[in-house]
Parts: C-alpha cells; structure tokens; sequence
C-alpha cells in the first residue's frame, strides 16, 4: 500500500526536549519544596500529556496523582516555567531536517501528531525551525481526545482525505504504537526517545528519521 502522508510525533521523535521540559517539572517542583529529579527519571513521566507529567512530576510516580488542587497549581507552574524555557536547549534529532526534506521531496504530507498541549507545539516547532514542514499541527488538546485514541490519526487521514493504511505513523512509545494500531495505520519507531520500545510490536524500529524513506519506497509510494 502506497504511503501518501506520514504523522510523526515531536517529544523524543522529532526533537529532544528532555533538558527543557526536566528544567521546567523541576522548577515547578522546587515551588512546592519537592527537590530536584533526575532528568532520565523525569524522561520516564514523557509521553501522556503535561497532566500526566505533572502528576507524575509531582509524585515521582508513574502511577501518582497528585490531590486536585496541588495538580492544578502544578500545571500553571509547569507553563509558567516551560513557557520561558521551551526552545533553550532543545533541537531537533540528527537526521530529522535531513528526513522530512526528503519527504517533502517525494510529495509526502507532514502532520505532528503530540500529546504536548498546542500552546508548547506551534512555538516550539517554529523555534527550532520545523514548522514550515507541517500541513497540520495537532496537539493533546486539539480534540476531545489525544493518543493512544485513533481520533487525531483519524482526523489527518480526513484532511488530507487518504485512508489510514495511507498513513505512516513515526513515533518513540507505546503512545504511538497504540494511536496507530487502533487507527489502522502502520507505525516505525524510534529507539531514541523517551521509552525502551524495543518490545513493542509495530512495522519496524530505525534508529533516525532518514531510516524512514526506505520504509516509504519500499511500500510503494507514487
Ligand atoms: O507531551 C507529552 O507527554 C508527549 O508528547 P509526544 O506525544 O510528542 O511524545
Ligand atoms: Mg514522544
């Protein structure tokens, strides 16, 4: 089946932002007297969502939850300080620019498909230079719901009126693999970002973006 569009990820895919999203959840942490976490710890937290990170952040627990009112003071914590800190250290991953000027070149559509909140994507990407690539930006609060639902895939399939099969999804976790999986659309992952994703089960794991135009000619694209 020819691809005819590729969704990528942006945490721990397309750019690594563990330097900056760790400085802000421990900046936030110092506000309630919690001491710093170390950046592979909090690399762990990445991947649901900023609420999911902040209760993670706050507990130092995959599973933690924070009480509402601690959460909700996290949160506006959180933006306050990655707001300032969002493009200082991060950049994109070797072979990234090299991989979506590749696709652009064969007529792929580009979509981010993230579970960051929109008011961090749009900036972030333009930061670093990125967001001329995309057709479509969707972040975990442009829809009623985020991955690993098939909603955000569903939804670029719709706009650029292809099928999900149609549909390459690149991505670093679980997250991915199962926002794929549930649209019906087939997935590589990265075995850079924040998640061992050597077990997961999905089309193929490469090691950098520019791994993924093979992926595409070999599946036919016209
Ligand atoms: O914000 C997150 O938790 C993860 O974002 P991602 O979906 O781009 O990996
Ligand atoms: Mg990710």
């Amino acid at each position: 089946m020819p691809i005819k569009a590729i969704a990528l990820d942006l945490d721990g895919t397309l750019l690594d932002t563990i330097a900056d999203l760790a400085a802000a959840a421990n900046a936030m942490r110092s506000e309630f007297d919690l001491p710093a976490l170390e950046q592979d710890r909090l690399a762990s937290f990445v991947g649901g969502g900023m609420a999911q990170l902040v209760h993670r952040s706050l507990t130092d627990a995959r599973e933690g939850q924070a009480d509402p009112e601690q959460h909700a003071a996290g949160i506006a914590a959180f933006c306050r300080h990655y707001d300032r800190l969002l493009a200082v250290k991060t950049r994109p991953y070797p072979g990234v620019v090299a991989g979506l000027e590749a696709f652009r070149s064969m007529g792929l559509r580009l979509a981010v498909v993230t579970n960051k909140p929109l008011r961090f994507t749009e900036p972030v990407l333009a930061q670093t230079g990125l967001l001329p690539y995309f057709d479509i930006v969707l972040g975990g609060d442009s829809l009623p719901e985020k991955k690993p639902h098939p909603l955000p895939l569903q939804t670029v399939c719709q706009q650029f009126g292809i099928t999900a099969a149609e549909l390459l999804m690149v991505g670093d976790s679980h997250f991915d693999r199962d926002a794929a999986r549930n649209a019906g659309a087939p997935c590589l992952l990265l075995d850079y970002g924040y998640e061992d994703v050597r077990g997961l089960q999905c089309a193929g794991i490469i090691s950098s973006l520019v791994e993924a135009v093979d992926f595409v000619k070999n599946a036919g694209s016209d």
